[in-house]
C-alpha cells in the first residue's frame, strides 16, 4: 500500500544506531546489494556527512550513501539509493540526493559518479532525470563487470554513470 507522505517526511542524516534499520530497509527492497549492518553502522559513524535519510512516522524509509573519492575530490561517489516500497514513486530519492547535494561536505562537488545495474531502474530514472532537468552532461563506463563477481552470485553489470561537470555552491 503506497503512503502518500507530501509533508510528514523528515531527512537527517544517519548515526550508527540507524545501521540496523537502514540494513532491513535494504534488505527489504530486494533490488540492492546487502551489505552488513556493520557497514550500515560504519556509514551512519563514518560517513554520515554525505549519507541520508528519509524518515516517515518514526520509520526510516530512504536512504542514500555516498563518499568523495578520496583521490578526486570533486567527484561524489553515490553508493546506494533506497526507498521502501511502500513510499516509491513520491519523489522522495530526488529529494533525498537534492537534499545532500545541499549539505557542507559536497559543496564543490562537480561530479556524481554511481554504479547501476540495468535491473535497477529506479536509480536509472532518478540519475538520467536529474541530469537532464539541470543539462548536465552524463555517460557510463564499464564500470564493475558481472566477470567481475564470484561465479555463483549471478551479480549484474554494474555500469558507471558520471554526471557532470555542474556547479555546486550552497
Ligand atoms: C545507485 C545505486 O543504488 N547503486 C547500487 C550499487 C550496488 N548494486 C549496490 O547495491 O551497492
Amino acid at each position: 500500500m503506497a503512503v502518500n507522505t507530501e509533508t510528514e517526511i523528515i531527512y537527517r542524516k544517519p548515526v550508527a544506531k540507524d545501521g540496523a534499520s537502514v540494513w532491513e530497509l535494504i534488505r527489504d527492497t530486494e533490488t540492492l546489494d546487502l551489505n552488513s549492518p556493520y557497514c550500515y553502522m560504519l556509514l551512519g559513524d563514518y560517513f554520515n556527512d554525505t549519507c541520508m535519510i528519509a524518515e516517515h512516522e518514526g520509520d526510516i524509509i530512504g536512504f542514500i550513501s555516498a563518499f568523495r573519492s578520496p583521490r578526486n575530490q570533486d567527484r561524489l561517489f553515490v553508493w546506494q539509493v533506497a526507498v521502501a516500497r511502500t513510499h516509491q514513486r513520491q519523489g522522495i530519492a530526488k529529494t533525498m540526493l537534492t537534499n545532500l547535494l545541499k549539505q557542507k561536505a559536497c559543496l564543490g562537488v562537480r561530479f556524481i559518479e554511481a554504479t547501476i545495474s540495468p535491473s535497477n531502474m529506479a536509480s536509472h530514472r532518478l540519475f538520467l532525470s536529474f541530469a537532464e532537468q539541470r543539462s548536465i552532461p552524463s555517460t557510463v563506463t564499464a564500470g564493475y563487470g558481472a566477470d567481475m563477481f564470484p561465479d555463483r552470485t549471478n551479480h549484474e553489470d554494474e555500469p558507471m554513470f558520471v554526471i557532470g561537470p555542474f556547479f555546486n555552491q550552497m
